[in-house]
């Protein structure tokens, strides 16, 4: 559950990245965050997992108050979260099947009990051939889809995603889509921010756009522009 309530972030610039922002995501839903660039779709995902501090508002996150979290706590709110990025962000050194493994490890005790569960998400997204490749020997799709492998890997109950296919072409997006969509089928809350239009419009799914910090609308099954 994610729940916002008059959350403002004040960058000092003109605009506010958030402006007395108030909204519900329960468990299960998918989200898809629209919006023009600049308008503080960026600051919505950041504020949910603390790489942003609001400037004032309550901020939940299952039962975090992540307004008022200390910075003991953020690893702990973020082993809930699985956060995907624009850039995968995998490491570079360390093999397909390393990477995936890299925050298990911190949790799970046993290395069989991490090579289980890496060898079960490396399966989801259909890559457990190339668990001994690294970064550089696979394509973007495929990073893609190990970086959700790893996001998942611990069992968030939300998955964050800002901007997962911006760099990926039309049928790559797609299988991307299409993993998110299942891992959302199993439970797993789904939470993305997307200037994809056609992904939106074929896929439907709840709309948050925000334009200026503000939500301008919030539409169950809605297409990327108001229809
Ligand atoms: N770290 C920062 N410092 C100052 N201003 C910032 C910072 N991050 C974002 N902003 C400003 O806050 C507003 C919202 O930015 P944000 O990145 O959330 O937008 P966005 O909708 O994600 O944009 P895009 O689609 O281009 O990624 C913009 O005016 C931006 O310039």
């Amino acid at each position: 559950m994610i729940e916002f309530k008059n959350v403002v972030k004040d960058y000092g610039n003109a605009v506010l990245g958030a402006d007395h922002l108030s909204v519900r995501i329960n468990q299960g839903e998918f989200v898809y965050v629209v919006g023009p660039s600049g308008a503080g779709k960026s600051t919505f995902i950041k504020l949910m997992y603390r790489d942003v501090a609001p400037t004032s508002g309550e901020i939940k996150v299952n039962n975090y108050r992540v307004d008022s979290i200390t910075n003991k706590e953020v690893p702990f709110l973020r082993r809930e979260l699985g956060i995907v990025f624009q850039d995968f962000k995998l490491l570079p050194r360390l093999t397909i099947f390393e990477n995936v493994a890299y925050a298990l490890q911190v949790i799970e005790k046993k290395p069989e009990d991490v090579q289980k569960r890496v060898n079960e998400v490396l399966a989801l997204v259909g890559l457990e051939d190339k668990a001994q490749s690294f970064p550089n020997e696979i394509s973007g799709g495929e990073q893609q889809r190990v970086a959700i492998a790893r996001a998942i890997a611990n069992h968030p109950g939300i998955l964050i995603a800002d901007e997962p296919t911006g760099n990926l072409d039309p049928e790559t997006s797609e299988d991307i889509m299409r993993i998110l969509e299942k891992i959302n089928l199993d439970g797993t809350t789904v939470v993305m921010a997307t200037h994809n239009s056609n992904m939106v419009n074929e896929h439907k799914h709840r709309v948050l756009e925000i334009s200026a910090g503000k939500i301008a609308r919030d539409q169950e099954g809605g297409g990327y522009e108001n229809e």
